[in-house]
């Protein structure tokens, strides 16, 4: 928490301003039926036209004065906090690009969402507002009945008493307000999910024809959220009627009772005309209150969500000792009794695996679903690190790489694929961005895309839609692929990007693999692909269960085996 509010340290300056400013504009409001009063006791009363005419000019003067300073502090207000959320938001945004994988997995990506936007928004309007209203409405109503009872003790009892009574209801609805608008946040939040998943998985939604269970599902969220801010708007809006009721008692007491003391001239025209004055606006002061105690809560409740991403202790880390002058040349891998699980998860994705790839080498990593690939590609360029055991590239460990040098000499396409939106050039150029464009037409040819780019309507300079919603399945893929190869890697990582292309393409590309320069771990759940590698690493839960080439495979593992019986009469059923 302490490290969010540090953001508006650098505005400190246009703070103070803002609140000097709130304080002018404060006294002018205070001092105003303290003119008034002299206006008409003095002038009015005493048919002085010289006096209304100075001490209403007096008015006129420090109402514009009062009206000014409003203005330039809403200026002042406005930059603090939109400075603090500029800074703020920035600094979140460097934050999470600091994450590990298993931080983003504590983090999910919509919430993330919400904190940088509307959480992040909630307090913006908190610091601006409270620069601006917050702290005048109390002291506007402190200072009100000071003066009130200052001018007249006796005529201000009622507000005397009637003020801290309002005050300390007001503060009980507070207290209880602030907890049903943050329950009511928390709703909003579940909402939020629920919009987000049925947006995004619209697709399957309309295939598996779950679109009532989708509605279901959003009336229940809707429902829950506007019944918890009904019940805390209901307090809100039930409390404050009351307690302007009873100022406005108060204020017809003050009346009665000047009135009647103003006939037996116990106290002067002015002096009524101005607590009475006070009593209205003390009045007045507390109609804000309900919107700061809802935007209050929400701004607490954001406050905690923020600085939970803020202060997350990133747990893939650069050693302090990483060695500038290391560099992967060669890129043999070897991985020496390397166990890991995911945080939260009782059981282990990798246990114990030890293997070594030669350089240039290339293997295929198959295994069931489940079997822990993904886990052992990611954990080389350290997007998780290995619980237990060490990672070696050309002999050093992985931790002792610069996190620019271990992750620039690797080219990486996840099971997921990634685009962004731009051009295809954009896409292909994400990891290179220097790239010639003759290297990358080199790179989309050995991916077998550069084709399919060439019949594209601008051809490189083809838009792509939001994550490539204007390509095919196998498209994305072998974009994904002449990405990753582009950089021209010592090693390369494919987790299963050849899945979705056709047995023609995918031998050409699995022929240009063989032939590259680099060490290449791919992913693939096919035998025929795997036995194009030079050796067959295969995961069983977590364990290596077998690793050779396909015809040692073949002789020594039984699941192995299996495997490839399975998919070979698989193939000749399809073929029969
Ligand atoms: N982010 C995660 N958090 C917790 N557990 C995870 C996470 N990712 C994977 N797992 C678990 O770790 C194990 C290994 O997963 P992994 O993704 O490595 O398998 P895989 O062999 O690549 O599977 P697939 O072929 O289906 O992609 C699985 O049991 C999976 O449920």
């Amino acid at each position: 928490m302490g490290k969010l509010l540090s953001y508006i340290k650098p505005y400190r300056v246009p703070s103070a301003i803002a609140l000097v400013l709130m304080l002018v504009e404060l006294f002018v409001e205070l001092y105003h039926p303290l003119l008034l009063a002299k206006i008409i006791d003095e002038g009015v009363a005493a048919r002085d036209l010289h006096t209304v005419a100075v001490w209403g000019s007096v008015m006129i003067g420090l109402a514009l004065l009062g009206f000014g300073c409003g203005i330039v502090n809403t200026f002042y207000a406005s930059k603090a906090s939109q400075g603090f959320s500029y800074d703020a938001r920035q600094a979140l945004f460097e934050k999470i690009q600091s994450f590990s994988f298993s931080t983003f997995d504590r983090f999910p990506t919509e919430t993330l969402l919400t904190r940088m936007t509307s959480d992040m928004n909630q307090i913006q309007m908190a610091i601006f507002l409270g620069l601006r209203v917050y702290m005048r409405s109390p002291l506007l109503i402190i200072g009100s009945l000071a003066l009130a009872v200052m001018i007249n003790a006796r005529l201000a009892l009622a507000l005397a008493i009637a003020t801290p009574l309002v005050l300390g209801c007001l503060y009980l609805t507070l207290k209880k307000g602030m907890r049903l608008f943050e329950h009511a946040q928390r709703k909003l939040d579940r909402m939020n999910g629920v919009i987000r998943e049925a947006l995004m998985g619209i697709r399957l939604i309309r295939v598996f024809v779950r679109s009532e269970r989708e509605r279901a599902r959003f009336d229940d969220a809707n429902g829950e959220l506007a019944a918890s801010t009904t019940a805390a708007l209901r307090l809100v809006e039930f409390v404050l009627p009351l307690l302007l009721l009873a100022m406005n008692l108060c204020l017809l007491s003050i009346l009665w009772l000047g009135g009647a003391q103003m006939s037996v001239g116990g106290m002067t025209m002015g002096e009524v005309v101005a607590v009475v004055n006070y009593a209205a606006r003390i009045t007045a002061a507390f109609s804000p209150i309900s919107m700061m105690i809802n935007n209050l809560a929400r701004a607490r409740a954001a406050t905690g969500r923020i600085a939970e991403v803020l202060e997350a202790r990133p747990d893939v880390v650069e050693a302090g000792d990483a060695d500038d002058a290391l560099r992967i040349t060669a890129g043999r891998i070897e991985f020496d009794r390397v166990s890991f699980a995911y945080a939260g998860s009782s059981g282990h994705a990798l246990r114990d695996v030890s293997f070594r790839a030669r350089a240039g080498e290339t293997i295929a990593i198959m295994g069931a679903t489940g079997s822990g690939k993904s886990t052992l590609l990611q954990l080389i360029p350290r997007l998780y690190d290995a619980g237990e055991g060490r990672i070696r590239i050309d002999g050093i460990e992985i931790k002792r790489l610069r996190f620019g040098h271990l992750r620039g000499a690797i080219g990486y396409a996840p099971q997921e694929v990634q685009l962004f939106s731009g051009t295809v050039l954009d896409n292909l150029r994400f990891g290179k961005e220097d790239a010639s464009e003759a290297d990358v037409v080199e790179a989309a040819k050995l991916a077998q895309i550069h084709e399919t780019i060439a019949k594209m309507e601008s051809g490189y300079d083809t838009a792509l839609g939001e994550r490539g919603v204007n390509l095919s399945g196998g498209q994305k893929q072998r974009l994904s692929l002449a990405r990753a190869l582009l950089r021209k890697p010592k090693l390369l990582l494919l987790d299963d990007c050849t899945s979705a292309l056709d047995a023609v393409t995918e031998r050409k590309v699995l022929d240009v693999l063989r032939a590259l320069p680099c060490t290449t771990l791919f992913i693939t759940q096919k035998v025929g692909a795997a036995r194009e590698a030079d050796r067959i690493l295969l995961l069983a839960d977590g364990r290596i269960q077998g690793f050779g080439t396909h015809a040692e495979l073949l002789a020594a593992s039984s699941a192995y085996r299996r495997i490839a019986d399975s998919q070979a009469s698989g193939e000749a059923a399809a073929h029969a």
